[in-house]
């Protein structure tokens, strides 16, 4: 799904509008989309509370308690009394309610707190653009402290819809935050997106040919796209045709990493996969996952990293940095032409000794936000680090994937695919070392390297969904999510 920025949004907006609805009924559109929704999933709650704006999002506002209070719902809605002056579509919704008796039009400043109304956030859209007045800001911060359900509108009120804010801007604080038919870059990012809540787009046919032929750098990872991209395993076929995947890490203490790696590779359809960790985790290995091949290289560190033709690599978890494991791995990329996923101590290594220019075109590396700012150095906040990502993506024609609650795959062609799979469950060592395996498997299937890392981390963040489901965010284990890969495979055919 592609992400507008908000000006690409209005010039969708006016683009609709030119081709046959009229901006009322666009705005009735938006209205009935969202009132239907929150019918559905606020069945109990007897009263809303609506704060509407002067623009076009206070507009909606209006429109949603009109269509609320006939449902049969308690409104109450609240403009600001110092500013008389409405978007025309936002004044025809206005007069619209000021007709029906049953709801109260009320001052910001009349607004008592009740526990039993849902407060609905109306009063700024993807049109805000500065910084809220001081009323507003106490506005937003009264309604924060109330602790009931909370709906935005759109967006949550004083985020921008592409970019930063300042780290002490008052935001309006949702639980859920319903928006038309685009994610906004905004909801993707941590400073910014702890303010949605649950993220619920809702469809207003906006025009097709128009966001089709709309140029964008960014994507939000959706199941049309993971669909077009995953292929079905074939019957004529056999263990070659899914390639053969090599996972290299493991340290004394550290088995577990590759152990890790390797099943997940196998539980994605690899054809052949190998190992190669030290001698010390040989017994672990082998009677853990017979399905592996083991290749030992070192007693408890790993000293040497043999080539294969025709094989895909996932190095790094688990491996350690010691002297002579540093030394395999720069002559390994020293002689190493095909792809590879770097990940963890391979990338730490890698950036330690400033060896960047060793990693092999189109490849892929997995970096945490820690190791990003080990090869790259600081960034300001993390717009800033997608900006640097992508410029070092061109640079080293690699694919990087910054790893995240809303991991991002970063093409060497500059574009960002941001997933929204995956929880907080997830946080937890061991996860990593799941991806660096799924995404070796899924290069070795011979996907694409671009489909493989959007494939990879959608497929990632569902089992970790699943296995959330059945263990809890608390007690799923990185182990529980290999476990489950199987089952997305199964929702997937
Ligand atoms: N396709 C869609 O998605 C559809 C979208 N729709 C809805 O329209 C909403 C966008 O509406 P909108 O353009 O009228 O802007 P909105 O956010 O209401 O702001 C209003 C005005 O406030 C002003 N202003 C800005 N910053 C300010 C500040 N800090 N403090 C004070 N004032 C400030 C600024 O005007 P200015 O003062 O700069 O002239 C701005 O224009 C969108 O989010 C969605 O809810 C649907 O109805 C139909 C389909
Ligand atoms: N809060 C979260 N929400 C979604 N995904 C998460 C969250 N925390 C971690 N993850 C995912 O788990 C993985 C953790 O990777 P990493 O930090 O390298 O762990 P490790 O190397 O210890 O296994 C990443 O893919 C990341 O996107
Ligand atoms: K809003």
């Amino acid at each position: 799904m592609k992400i507008l920025s908000s000006s690409q949004i209005k010039q969708c907006d006016s683009v609709t509008i030119g081709k046959g609805i009229s901006s009322i009924d666009l705005m009735e559109r938006a209205a009935k989309a969202c009132s239907d929704w929150i019918e559905i999933n606020f069945k109990i709650n007897k009263g809303f509370s609506i704060f509407c704006g002067n623009g076009n999002n206070g507009g909606d506002g209006f429109a949603i308690a009109r269509m609320l209070y006939e449902k049969g719902f308690d409104i109450d809605v609240f403009i600001d009394e110092n500013n008389f002056k409405f978007s025309d579509d936002s004044k025809i919704n206005l007069d619209r309610i000021k007709k029906i008796s049953g709801i109260g039009i009320k001052g910001f400043s009349e607004f008592e707190n009740n526990r039993e109304s849902v407060i609905i956030d109306a009063l700024f859209g993807y049109g805000l653009n500065r910084e809220l007045s001081d009323d507003f800001n106490d506005l937003i911060e009264k309604l924060n402290e109330i602790h009931t359900s909370k709906i935005s509108i759109d967006i949550p009120t004083g985020l921008f819809a592409d970019r930063i804010i300042d780290e002490h801007s008052t935001v309006f604080k949702a639980d859920f935050t319903l928006t038309f038919q685009f994610y906004k870059r905004s909801f993707l990012h941590p400073e910014t997106g702890r303010f949605c809540g649950k993220i619920i787009v809702l469809n207003i046919d906006l025009d097709e040919d128009f966001i089709n032929g709309t140029k964008t750098d960014y994507f939000v990872i959706d199941e049309t796209l993971i669909k077009n991209i995953y292929k079905p395993r074939k019957e004529f076929s056999h263990k070659g045709t899914y390639g053969k995947s090599i996972l290299v890490g493991g340290s004394y203490g550290k088995i577990g990493a590759v152990l890790m790696s390797t099943l997940s590779a196998l539980r994605t359809g690899s054809g052949l996969t190998f190992t190669i960790a030290p001698k010390c985790g040989n017994t672990v290995l082998q009677s853990q996952i017979p399905e592996a091949m083991f290749i030992d290289s070192g007693e408890n560190h790993i000293n040497k990293i043999e080539i294969q033709e025709k094989a895909v690599y996932g190095i790094g978890p688990g491996l350690g940095k010691e002297k002579e494991t540093r030394k395999a791995l720069l002559e390994f990329l020293e002689n190493y032409t095909g792809p590879i996923v770097l990940d963890a101590d391979a990338i730490n290594i890698l950036a330690e000794t400033q060896r960047l220019n060793l990693i092999p075109e189109n490849s892929v590396i997995t970096p945490h936000p820690l190791e990003f700012e080990r090869l790259f150095g600081k960034t300001e906040n993390s717009f800033e680090k997608i900006e640097l990502a992508k410029q070092k993506a061109e640079e080293l024609q690699i694919f990087i994937i910054l790893k995240d609650h809303h991991t991002a795959v970063v093409t060497p062609g500059k574009k960002v695919f941001y997933n929204i799979t995956g929880n907080s469950g997830m946080a937890k060592g061991g996860s990593g070392d799941v991806l660096t395996g799924i995404l070796t498997s899924l290069i070795s299937q011979r996907y694409e390297i671009e489909e493989a890392c959007i494939f990879g981390v959608w497929l990632h963040g569902k089992a970790g969904d699943l296995a959330a489901e059945e263990f809890s965010k608390e007690a799923m284990l990185p182990t529980d999510l290999i476990n489950k890969i199987g089952d997305v495979f199964k929702y997937l055919s």
